[in-house]
């Protein structure tokens, strides 16, 4: 399938109700599983990384198949490795492609035993699930995160709880410090002193919890915002003072045009000019948004070069990768200047002819391409039901906002 996205009105007004985060609603139905707590979870997502989470923990069989979901694979490795049984945790083609040795590894140092059904490193994984001893682990801190935060959500229910050693540069740690800020929500301590993160045996307490709207999913709607000719925007559900290191982007998306006011349950997005001469950021804190401002920044025409995008060549898809080919097709010339960083200097070809946007199983390429449709009637997207994996109603209420969107 795929759709014709165009909007004949270049202004933008009305408001979005955001979607939930897939992030806090993941560790938060990890926490009331170890916990078990059956207090409601409030404004859960209804993602599929979200619903597949709560699908595993509510099924009674012992082979899981977690489809794309990064978050859902590595917190129900170290979940599965401490729940007594025999269990076989799977996923996509790509998941199969996305690196997990980290982490196996960590686990079996204290006492887990989890071993590979096919590629040394790789899902799928058979887990034989036992108490889990050790006390202390290792790991490097530059692959991704979300094992560190798969090893913090299980330390609080382990014997000796657990301090845990990164070593080298530590990526996403706006992640690491969402989940600790979580886990001090449902009453555990910790501490995180240099490299070194100490969590001794408590329990969580339950309670119920109400999840916060989704800040990732907010960057497309500035970016719509930041390439309209005029508008106001009401986003609801966001927090001003939230978890999720991607509310980082009100000051960049200043630079792009874009400003922001709170208001009691959400905030205000206008549009305003900029003299923004070049971009530079460094996107170690907020990968997931380094698509939105590529694409954003190239269409206002605005050179950019950014850094700290080591992680991204191991997500949904290679998007340094993605952004350069997809791009090209709409006449930027983007390229890598090194290992981790993403550049446009300007450089314009001509515009291929009938262009359609692959999105690789990729949510973010299908929504961060979206907004050219305030500039090109002619924005073709392919397989754009990959939304779902963060923002299943994306394509429904881009239609509340007189956008015409057609199969095609
Ligand atoms: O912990 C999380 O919820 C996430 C951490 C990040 O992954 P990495 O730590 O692999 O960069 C992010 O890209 C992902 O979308 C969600
Ligand atoms: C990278 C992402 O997700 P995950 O790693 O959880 O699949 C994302 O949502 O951009």
């Amino acid at each position: 399938m795929q759709y014709s996205i165009s909007k004949s009105l270049k202004h933008l007004d009305g408001r979005v109700v955001l979607p939930a985060s897939k992030s806090i609603s993941n560790r938060v139905q990890i926490i009331n599983a170890l916990s078990n707590s059956f207090e409601p979870i409030k404004n859960l997502s209804d993602c599929d990384d979200s619903k597949v989470m709560q699908q595993i923990l509510f099924s009674n069989t012992n082979t899981f198949d977690v489809g794309h979901a990064g978050t859902s694979m590595r917190f129900l490795t170290a979940y599965l490795a401490k729940i007594v049984g025999e269990w076989t945790l799977t996923g996509s083609d790509r998941m199969k492609q996305r690196p997990i040795g980290v982490l196996v590894d960590a686990l079996n140092s204290i006492g887990a035993q989890i071993s590979y059904l096919e590629k040394e490193g790789y899902p799928p994984l058979k887990i034989f699930g036992s108490n889990i001893t050790g006390k202390e682990v290792e790991l490097a801190g530059d692959t991704s995160s979300q094992y560190i935060t798969a090893l913090l959500l299980i330390a609080p229910t382990l014997e000796s709880g657990l301090k845990i050693k990164l070593k080298g540069k530590i990526v996403s740690r706006s992640y690491i410090e969402m989940t600790l800020n979580i886990m001090k929500e449902f009453g555990v301590k910790s501490e995180f002193r240099g490299q070194e993160i100490f969590v001794d045996k408590q329990q969580y307490q339950r309670m119920p919890y109400t999840v916060e709207g989704d800040w990732s999913g907010a960057s497309y709607w500035f970016a719509f915002m930041a390439l309209a000719s005029e508008g106001k925007l009401y986003l609801d559900g966001l927090r001003r003072h939230s978890f999720q290191g991607d509310a980082g982007l009100l000051p960049v998306f200043e630079k792009l045009g874009v400003k922001a006011q709170f208001s009691k349950r959400g905030m205000f997005i206008e549009k305003m000019d900029t003299d923004c001469k070049k971009l530079r950021f460094d996107f170690n804190q907020m990968p997931d948004l380094a698509q939105t401002f590529a694409v954003c920044a190239a269409l206002k025409g605005i050179p950019f070069h950014f850094t700290g995008l080591e992680t991204l060549k191991i997500k949904e898809t290679d998007r340094i990768y993605a952004l350069i080919t997809e791009l090209g097709k709409l006449g930027y010339v983007l390229f890598e200047p090194q290992q981790g960083e993403l550049a446009w200097d300007g450089e314009r070809k001509e515009a291929a002819e009938n262009i359609v946007i692959e999105t690789y199983h990729d949510h973010r390429m299908a929504m961060a391409f979206a907004p050219v449709a305030m500039l090109r009637a002619d924005i073709v997207i392919d397989s754009p039901d990959v939304v779902k994996k963060s923002y299943p109603n994306f394509w429904e209420q881009l239609k509340q906002l007189d956008f015409e969107i057609k199969e095609v």
